[in-house]
């Protein structure tokens, strides 16, 4: 078994952007600004970013974090979407999900400048990836598909199961996964709720992606050998021995699975600091964008 490792291919990737964010200021260039949204002060939202933060400033990004009160109006919020939409010196922003009962999440998706949008979650980038066009893919599946590229997995003519149809997730990596490019060019089957003979379906796959947030759902006995895994499941559960107080614990049971994967993603450590290494590279094709 081989891991994929995420944590070292993102540190490869965080040194080429470095790298390349000082050859754009050598030149007299503006380093790339993100601007991250938090609204309300949920443990896992601020974890994730402030570790977005964290990124910019190791690569050499400008970054600012715009912190809301929970109790903020859906209208107070699109007046904060509005004003990193026309400031010049923001490239692109985040509003972090998942945001409070009051907010209608699709609202402010919807009032984020495409061009800014390095969340991908626009429907404008949505549909330029659909179509293959130049746009800003979510930073999940960009990062899934760059550590299968790395590791020079083998995706053509494979069976490719995706577990979970969410929009951030499930649907972008199946679409992705079956692309006429490389990664792409498998054979995919999505996975939800519904599916009938889910077990057959898992136990076909030459390629698994779990993204289903149920904790070690998968197992083993479901896998075949030689499978490749990618677990994107970071379901956090109490663990009063670790120092935060929690542990991550991913969609497949790793202890098992991974003695018949010829490649598995950690948890963590897999899919998470990719996840993070794509929104950088987001960011800095949103900069060039304007140049
Ligand atoms: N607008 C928006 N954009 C997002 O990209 C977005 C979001 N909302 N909402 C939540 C999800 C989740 N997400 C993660 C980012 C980093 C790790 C990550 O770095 N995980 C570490 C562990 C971090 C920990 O200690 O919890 C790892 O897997 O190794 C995980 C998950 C971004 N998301």
């Amino acid at each position: 078994m081989i891991l994929l490792d995420g944590i070292k291919t993102s540190q490869d990737l965080r040194n080429e952007i470095a790298e390349e964010v000082e050859h754009i200021v050598k030149n007299g260039g503006k380093r790339p600004h993100l601007a991250a949204v938090l609204v309300g002060n949920n443990g896992a939202s601020v974890t994730y970013v402030n570790a977005k933060i964290k990124a910019c400033e190791e690569v050499g990004f400008k970054s600012t974090l715009v912190k809301l009160s929970d109790t903020i109006s859906e209208g107070e919020l699109l007046a904060e979407v509005k004003k990193l939409n026309e400031d010049p010196e923001i490239d692109g922003f985040i509003v972090q999900l998942p945001l409070p009962v009051q907010i209608d999440e699709k609202k402010i998706i919807l009032a984020i400048r495409p061009d800014k949008d390095v969340d991908g979650f626009h429907p404008e980038n949505v549909g330029r990836m659909a179509l293959g066009m130049s746009g800003f893919v979510p930073a999940t599946p960009a990062g899934i598909i760059e550590l299968l590229d790395r590791y020079n997995i083998e995706t053509g003519g494979k069976h490719c199961v995706v577990l979970g149809r969410s929009h951030i997730v499930g649907q972008p990596i199946a679409m992705l996964m079956a692309r006429n490019t490389y990664p792409g060019n498998s054979t995919v089957t999505l996975c939800h709720s519904h599916t009938r003979n889910l077990t057959d379906i898992i136990r076909s796959a030459d390629i698994l992606i779990a993204a289903v947030g149920r904790p070690n759902f998968v197992t083993a006995d479901m896998v075949k050998d030689g499978v490749v895994v990618v677990d994107v499941g970071i379901t956090r559960i109490v663990d009063k021995t670790k120092k935060s107080g929690y542990r991550i614990v991913g969609d497949v049971d790793f202890n098992g699975v991974s003695q018949k994967a010829a490649f598995i993603t950690p948890v963590p450590g897999g899919v998470g600091p990719m996840t993070i290494v794509s929104l950088l590279k987001n960011t800095l094709k949103a900069a060039r964008g304007k140049s």
